[in-house]
């Protein structure tokens, strides 16, 4: 790995927001020998996410808090830890930092929570430890770790292909918010690509920038998400979720982020969003319900 001392000097606790990755529309293209799927994506992220916090200590420690922290246990698996390790095994470094992950998305739900945490880590890590990977290398140990790291390490709307490691720019997205819902039933990513009958997709994708949040909707009603007939066939609240979002009045369009379980409504604005957030939990006080912009730009500020 290419090292050298970042701007930063190493030592001081870092901070990093890992944001909710949203699947705008997903198509599986085909599979690789080994089981993989190759995909289509058009990804961005939402305004809501964890925390990740590095500092200093004389050893590796991952401390979980924040409202969905009982879903997790500050397990060895942890992808966080994981990151941690494969990141110090990269860099030559000892592995040692203090971590603490202010959990707020729920697990196993489709908006790549665990891939972003495990993003984040890297990102602090590097900042903390003084390591300066460039950006391929870093995507090379996200990969290692799982097929959304990639991308949540670019952090910033992205079409995504091959299993989730070819990355191009994607098209300039606009202001637009979004209302994600998850039913709290996590749902396994392999039993849901497992569960996939459909032949592959073979659609182009988008090409030109939507001009607005309507335009963004009908381009993105011309595809769609192909891992949904599976879930709601494995889970069927998720198509109970998909009617409660498009039955809001200002909704653009409803669809489900990843493997799933969790759904988003797209919408023009905050007010539309902030509403149909307030309507679903009102009407679903079981269901975990979050209205975030739509992320443009970059996730890290
Ligand atoms: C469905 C998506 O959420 C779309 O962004 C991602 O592709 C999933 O990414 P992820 O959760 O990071 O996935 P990984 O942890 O790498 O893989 C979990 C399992 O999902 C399946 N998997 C995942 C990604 C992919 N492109 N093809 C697959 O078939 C494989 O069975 C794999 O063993
Ligand atoms: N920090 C973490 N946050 C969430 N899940 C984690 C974490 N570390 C390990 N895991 C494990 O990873 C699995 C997948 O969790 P995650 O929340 O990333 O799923 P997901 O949202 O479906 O991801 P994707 O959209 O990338 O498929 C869970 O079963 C969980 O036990």
């Amino acid at each position: 790995m290419t090292q050298s001392l970042s701007s930063r000097p190493a030592g001081d606790a870092v901070e990093s927001f890992a944001a909710a990755k949203i699947n705008l529309y997903l198509h599986v293209t085909g599979r690789r020998d080994d089981g993989y799927h190759l995909l289509d994506s058009l990804v961005a992220f939402a305004g809501v996410g964890d925390l990740i916090r590095v500092g200093p200590s004389d050893d590796l420690s991952l401390a979980i808090d924040g409202p969905n922290a009982g879903s997790l246990a500050a397990e060895p698996d942890n992808i966080v830890l994981r990151a941690a390790r494969a990141l110090a095994a990269a860099a030559g470094v000892p592995a040692k930092a203090a971590i603490t992950l202010t959990k707020r998305l729920p697990v196993a739900s489709g908006i790549g929570g665990g891939s972003a945490d495990g993003a984040a880590t890297l990102r602090g890590l590097c900042r903390l430890w003084g390591v300066s990977p460039d950006e391929t290398e870093l995507a090379r140990i996200g990969l290692s770790l799982g097929a959304d790291l990639p991308v949540c390490l670019a952090g910033r709307p992205m079409q995504m292909a091959g299993i989730g490691e070819v990355l191009a720019a994607a098209p300039n997205l606009p202001p637009a918010w979004l209302v994600l819902v998850n039913p709290r039933v996590g749902l396994s990513t392999p039993a849901v690509f497992k569960a996939r009958q459909a032949v592959f997709s073979a659609q182009a994708p988008l090409v030109g920038s939507p001009s607005d949040a309507h335009a963004l909707a009908s381009a993105l009603a011309e595809r769609g998400n192909d891992l949904t007939e599976p879930a709601v066939r494995l889970l069927p609240v998720i198509g109970d979720v998909l009617a409660a979002i498009a039955g809001q009045p200002s909704c653009l369009l409803a669809r489900m982020s990843g493997s799933g379980a969790t759904c988003f409504g797209l919408f023009a604005d905050r007010t539309g969003a902030e509403e149909a957030a307030r309507q679903l939990a009102l009407g679903h006080a079981d269901w975990w319900v979050a209205a975030a912009p739509l992320v443009i730009r970059g996730t890290q500020v």
